[in-house]
């Protein structure tokens, strides 16, 4: 029978279908963070269970930790807490756990591919909705809810139900100084924040086949912003080539089996999809959004739509109310919009990859004056070194950009990391809400390229242009 890559991921691992199609899931990797296990932990201890397979978890703190003065410990009580309570839990467990002292430690997306603890074919959850980013390995990736964090932490499974499934499929050579970031924001500019709603995408087509992990990853992790329970990507030669020889990656005869596997995770030729979107990566510029959620975005060199043209008064008042609190007026050209702060890094955009990018942009350049603050957060410690080992650190430090310790800092200012009421960012990561980066704050989601292009500018820039 002819199935999709989704169809293979969901059938190796239904263990039961109830007939209104509930079905459990088994799970291969569960992917731990401070935020969303604590009353998780809590319940497993009140009912006197122990996790099923304890080797399935890998657990990191991320959220909360600092990114500056990491010897002091953390200063603020409410993360220090949601830090010390994962400490305890993972030893009291004895799940792997990359303490914030660990080199290995990052955001639980960067470490879990990075580690080889995400592989093709597995079932991949974590209490985060970002999940999704794991898809790009021809993973089935699920962001779960704490109850649910439990309950795969008790019975190794998870309930679910069948999504149906859409194709993205982007073909064409990608313009120079467009990028993985620019295509998925331009899908979600197509298909809307509700587009993917339903829905379990397949990114496909030669522009994706082109992309490196980092940036296929960069996909997956927004496939979630366009409402999509999961994002994949078929394996290929660059899925097994980047899992070859990491710390959990399988060796020896276990490997060759492994690779024999993973080579059939791909949508076989005339599959079926519920739902079918095509891209010419030709078309595709440098995106900017410029309101409050990822829909609302535009290619650089467009303007600030204007809400009067609008048909749909539904969409006017968001337009409208998206305006007010970002501070823009109609019909402003993107490339006039001038920043306050500069936020390189979170899941989506902070890899190797993504720093080698951002740091080709500014070398030899000075952040612009009106930019008060230009952060580099890598995705992990070992990205971190990898950046230093290249030098990128030595590039950031000397265009005025700080160099920091790895976590999520300033993507959701869950830490000390935070815009003011006011303040605009040019940032990488992947969501622009309301108060996302800090109350009041005012965040356009952009390439690693195209945030270093407006730090060392002080407004957007069309990357193209610069280099
Ligand atoms: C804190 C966590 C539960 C949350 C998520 O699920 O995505 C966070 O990572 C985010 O990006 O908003
Ligand atoms: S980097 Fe941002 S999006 Fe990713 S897990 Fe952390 S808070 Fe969520």
């Amino acid at each position: 029978m002819v199935r999709t890559l989704y169809d293979k991921l969901w059938e190796s691992h239904v263990v039961h279908t109830e007939e209104d199609g509930t079905a459990i899931l088994y799970i291969d990797r569960h992917l731990v963070h401070e935020v969303t296990s604590p009353q998780a932990f809590d319940g497993l201890k009140l009912a006197g269970r122990q996790p099923w397979r304890i080797s399935a978890n890998l657990a990191v703190a991320d959220h909360n930790v600092p990114t500056t003065d990491r010897a002091n410990g953390i200063a603020d009580p409410v993360s220090r807490l949601q830090v010390e309570t994962l400490d305890a839990n993972a030893k009291n467990y004895g799940l792997t756990y990359f303490s914030m002292a660990d080199k290995r430690q990052g955001i639980v997306h960067v470490i879990g591919p990075e580690q080889g603890a995400t592989l093709p074919g597995m079932t991949v959850v974590c209490g985060d909705s970002h999940t999704s980013t794991h898809g790009a390995f021809g993973c089935l990736a699920h962001g779960i809810g704490t109850s649910e964090v439990e309950h795969v932490l008790a019975t190794q499974t998870l309930l679910a139900k069948k999504s149906k499934a859409m194709l993205v499929q982007v073909d064409g050579a990608l313009p120079v100084g467009v990028t993985a970031k620019d295509i998925v924001l331009a899908v979600i500019g197509r298909i809307g924040t509700a587009g993917g709603t339903g829905y379990a995408i397949e990114f496909a087509g030669s522009t994706i086949r082109s992309l490196s992990m980092e940036g296929r990853m960069t996909i997956c992790n927004m496939a979630i912003e366009a409402g999509a329970r999961a994002g994949m990507v078929a394996v290929d030669d660059t899925t097994i080539n980047y899992v070859k020889g990491r710390p959990f990656s399988p060796v020896g005869p276990h490997w060759d089996r492994a690779v024999t596997y993973w080579r059939t995770l791909h949508s076989d030729p005339g599959a079926k999809f519920d739902m079918v979107v095509t891209l010419n990566a030709a078309e595709i510029k440098p995106q900017v959004t410029w309101g409050t959620s990822p829909e609302m975005v535009v290619p650089i060199d467009d303007r600030v739509p204007d809400p009067d043209k609008e048909k749909d008064a539904v969409k006017r008042d968001a337009m409208e109310k998206a305006l007010v609190y970002m501070g823009l007026t109609p019909n402003t050209a993107i490339s006039d919009i001038r920043i306050d702060k500069v936020f390189i890094g979170s899941c989506t955009n902070s890899r190797i990859e993504d720093l080698r990018a951002a740091a080709a942009v500014v070398r030899g350049k000075h952040r612009a004056s009106n930019v008060k603050l230009a952060m580099v957060v890598p995705g992990s410690g070992l990205v971190k070194a990898q950046a230093e080992a290249e030098g990128l650190d030595k590039i950031f430090k000397d265009a005025g950009f700080e160099w920091r310790e790895p976590g999520c800092s300033m993507c959701l200012a869950m830490n000390a990391d935070r815009l003011e009421p006011g303040e605009r960012c040019a940032s990488t990561s992947n969501r622009n809400f309301e108060g996302r980066q800090g109350q009041g704050g005012r965040t356009h989601l952009v390439s690693p390229a195209m945030a270093a292009a407006a730090g060392v500018e002080g407004h957007f820039v069309d990357v193209r242009s610069i280099r």
